[in-house]
């Protein structure tokens, strides 16, 4: 899939924990083709959500692609076992601290087979990721302050940096998917594709709703 076509990502950080495996069938009946997995320590946001054994236990449940979005420090640390668990995209951040460094972790990532994702926060500038835009087959512009899902959209802050990601990578003939994730709904989706993005993170608007077929489809109706 190309950086250009959009795709809504139901976030499973939404979704019922004591159903995972229906939740995630769920997912997969209401047309989603990647998963959005967010893995807290509560160290580096003020949040504990799962491990690798929760991807291991979804990638059981489904071939969707799992986009894993590490929220953790130390993510050199832990990398192996999310590549062994079954991730298809790891993500990691630029803030995080490592043992190694941003661009060595992102080479790991990318010689294990997986896809390499970077995430920035919203106070974030876009110049800290530059460095590293050759390396990564994704970046994830955060949209709220990540720790928790049914924040609202923070628009001023991170919508000039999405176009500025968009600019640079055209550029610069660069292909990353830009990934927008917190506060995303049918009226939100349709401000960050305008600046560029074609991932949208949906986590209370995809999961929420009762009928999450109808919900998804209005997602992707809304950035088609
Ligand atoms: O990273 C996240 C929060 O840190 C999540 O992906 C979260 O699930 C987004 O939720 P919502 O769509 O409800 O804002």
């Amino acid at each position: 899939m190309d950086c250009h076509t959009p795709l809504i990502l139901p976030s499973l950080l939404a979704a019922d924990f004591a159903n995972v495996a229906s939740e995630v069938k769920r997912a997969e009946d209401a047309g989603a083709k990647w998963l959005h997995l967010d893995v807290m320590d509560g160290n580096f946001v003020d949040n504990i959500s799962f491990g690798p054994a929760m991807v291991q236990a979804v990638r059981k449940h489904t071939e969707m692609f799992l986009d894993v979005h590490l929220m953790i420090h130390r993510p050199d640390h832990y990398l192996d076992r999310f590549v062994k668990a079954g991730a298809n995209n790891i993500s990691i951040h630029v803030e995080a601290e490592y043992n190694t460094d941003v661009e060595t972790t992102l080479k790991r990532i990318r010689s294990s087979g997986v896809q390499a994702g970077l995430v920035l926060n919203p106070a974030t500038p876009f110049e800290a990721v530059k460095p590293y835009l050759g390396m990564i087959d994704l970046l994830l512009i955060m949209t709220v302050v990540p720790g928790f899902g049914g924040q609202a959209f923070m628009e001023a802050e991170t919508m000039p940096k999405l176009l500025e990601a968009k600019k640079y990578r055209d550029t610069h003939n660069l292909r990353y998917h830009l990934e927008v994730d917190g506060g995303i709904y049918v009226n939100t989706a349709p401000i960050a594709k305008r600046h560029g993005a074609n991932l949208f993170v949906c986590g209370t608007s995809a999961y929420g709703p009762p009928d999450m077929k109808v919900a998804m489809e209005g997602l992707a109706a809304a950035v088609s």
